[in-house]
């Protein structure tokens, strides 16, 4: 128990309201032997964390962490509850594995029966979407201050008026990640259990200490009720908006897709535009609003130079994750990947200079980017999409998984992570293709596809398309002057290809000029085409017709 002065207790003891105490003694909290911190200070946070958890302060001023063995997603022990409020909604299969309610329940007592075994046990309140019509409160209970201070800087963090009234959440977290899952209960596969329970509203995490579970598991609670409950689209997507700068239209919204590593959070935080958010948002009637009140940036190789806007976020309450550092001087080394390619900042959002607060924006996108890391270095750096296959390659949603992000990824591996964020739906595919087109159908936004990932030949031989080239891209999108470029058609996938575009060497535009040998290349391309088609065969069904003609076509 760390020795804190008597004020500091009894200040934080009075963080938590008499009403608040009940709920955690119903769900089988032992309130004589915890003591539980609501919302405590950051500071306090720090030193816990330091004195508890093997925690250091770096010189640049953020919290370094380390979570142990898992140091990315479990994508195979993530389950969730069938249960009759939710049973004929999921997507069943893969990436939703199903768990019986009981199983649930064993899992949830295991994880309050360790949190009871704790001296302090870490209680963050805060909000899920900035938009307060579509909006949820979330309770995360964790034995780490980590855990807490995480979800401090990734939720929405409230108001003290907010979050003396906030009263019940509608979902809360059980983080006991320190302590394993059983193997024999029935339904567990590994120590590792991240599951959610749509019937409870609740989520309990076992045998992984990895933070980034919890925002993407709420991640996966919104794709579940924006569409089902509020008729709203969630999005694995950045959102950035344009300044009144640069022949940029004040205002105007662009939305980045993308799953993990493919630059959604390096490509939204750009000087010239307002930063909505880097990683979750709902497109809604309305406008688009951001999910998150903080960003999850990925720090492997990161400089000032490169990304001055995330490099500048590491500061005071900012966490950095299996991050090495120098205990000469306790500068983290950011190009050291000894624990972990997947190494992390999470910061409050407010930390990028251009952060738009709230981060909401009454106003429909302009431009849709689809951000894809090709490993095949086939696809061209950017082409522009009709919104069919704008469509069509949402569903497809191919690109490559980074290594580190999943359990078990050690180098970028081909994929097709429909919705281009697989890992993290909880309806059907066809649900979201079908809002997205409606909602692309209605604003006719311009849509573009990007790879930020390897051009002129495989991973291996080519070499990924340098920030600063898709940088350039980016902005001429932004400026009108891409789409009044002059196109050339990309065989096979029958793409358009700008013939220039400013500030990047034409050359690298049409792979076919880059590849060593034409015929080489052609054949890449077809067996690419190949693969789209495999992929794409099994959502057909629930597909229109003119969608599936968007895709690859073979002469
Ligand atoms: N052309 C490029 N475009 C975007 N990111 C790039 C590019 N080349 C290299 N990178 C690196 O790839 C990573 C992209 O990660 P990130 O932006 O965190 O992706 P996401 O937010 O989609 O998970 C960063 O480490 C970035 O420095
Ligand atoms: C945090 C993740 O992804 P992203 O890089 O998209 O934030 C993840 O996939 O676990
Ligand atoms: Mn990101």
């Amino acid at each position: 128990m760390v020795n804190r002065a008597h004020h500091h207790d009894e200040f934080e003891k009075n963080q938590f309201l008499g009403k608040e105490l009940q709920h955690f003694s119903q769900a089988g909290f032992d309130l004589d032997r915890i003591h539980i911190r609501r919302n405590a200070p950051v500071a306090s946070l720090y030193e816990e964390a330091i004195m508890n958890e093997g925690a250091v302060i770096s010189s640049n001023g953020a919290l370094i962490n380390f979570s142990g063995k898992k140091t990315g997603r479990s994508p195979k022990d993530k389950r969730i509850v069938f249960e009759d409020s939710s049973k004929d909604e999921i997507w069943w299969g893969p990436v939703n594995i199903k768990m019986d309610e009981h199983t649930f329940e064993i899992n949830r007592e295991r994880a309050i029966d360790y949190l009871n075994t704790r001296d302090n046990v870490y209680v963050f309140d805060g909000y899920a979407g900035w938009d307060p019509k579509y909006r949820i409160k979330v309770r995360v209970i964790a034995s780490r201050a980590y855990h807490a201070l995480f979800m401090n800087n990734m939720l929405i963090r409230p108001t003290p008026e907010e979050l003396a009234d906030f009263g019940e959440p509608d979902f809360i977290i059980y983080n006991a990640g320190q302590f394993p899952a059983n193997r024999f209960t029935a339904g567990m596969t590994s120590t590792t259990s991240v599951e959610i329970n749509f019937r409870r509203m609740e989520m309990v995490i076992l045998g992984t200490e990895y933070a980034g579970e919890m925002k993407k598991g709420i991640f996966s609670v919104m794709h579940y009720l924006q569409p089902v409950k509020f008729g709203q689209l969630s999005l694995h997507s950045s959102a950035n908006q344009a300044k009144s700068s640069e022949g940029q239209e004040e205002g105007d919204v662009t939305l980045f897709f993308g799953l993990s590593g493919t630059g959604k959070t390096t490509l939204s935080a750009d000087p010239n535009r307002l930063l909505i958010g880097d990683d979750e948002h709902v497109w809604s009637d309305t406008g688009v609003f951001n999910i998150e009140g903080g960003c999850y940036a990925k720090t492997i190789n990161l400089s000032a130079d490169k990304e001055p806007e995330i490099f500048g976020a590491i500061r005071f309450g900012s966490i950095l994750e299996n991050v090495v550092y120098n205990p000469a001087d306790r500068k983290p080394d950011y190009d050291d990947v000894s624990i972990t390619e997947n190494t992390r900042c999470a910061y409050p959002i407010e930390y990028i200079p251009n952060a738009k607060i709230p981060c909401i924006a009454n106003r429909q996108p302009s431009n849709i980017i689809m951000l894809t890391c090709d490993a095949f270095g086939v696809l061209p750096p950017v082409s522009r999409l009709t919104p069919e296959q704008a469509s069509y390659h949402f569903v497809a949603g191919y690109t490559s998984k980074t290594p580190g992000t999943e359990d078990g990824i050690l180098e970028p591996s081909p994929t097709f992570s429909t919705c281009y964020g697989q890992p993290f739906i909880v309806l059907h595919p066809g649900r979201y293709a079908k809002m997205l087109a409606e909602r692309m159908e209605k604003t006719k936004a311009d849509c573009w596809l990007i790879n930020t990932g390897w051009t002129g030949g495989k991973f291996g031989t080519g070499k990924r398309c340098p920030l600063k080239y898709t940088r350039a891209i980016v902005d001429a999108i932004h400026n009108g002057s891409l789409a009044k470029a002059e196109f050339e058609n990309f065989p096979i996938f029958n793409l358009a290809i700008p013939k220039a575009v400013e500030g990047v060497p034409s050359e690298i535009l049409s792979p076919e000029k880059v590849w060593p040998s034409k015929q080489a290349f052609q054949s890449e391309v077809e067996k690419l085409g190949g693969m789209f088609q495999k992929a794409f065969a099994k959502y057909e069904d629930a597909i229109g017709e003119d969608v599936k003609n968007a895709g690859p076509v073979f002469a």
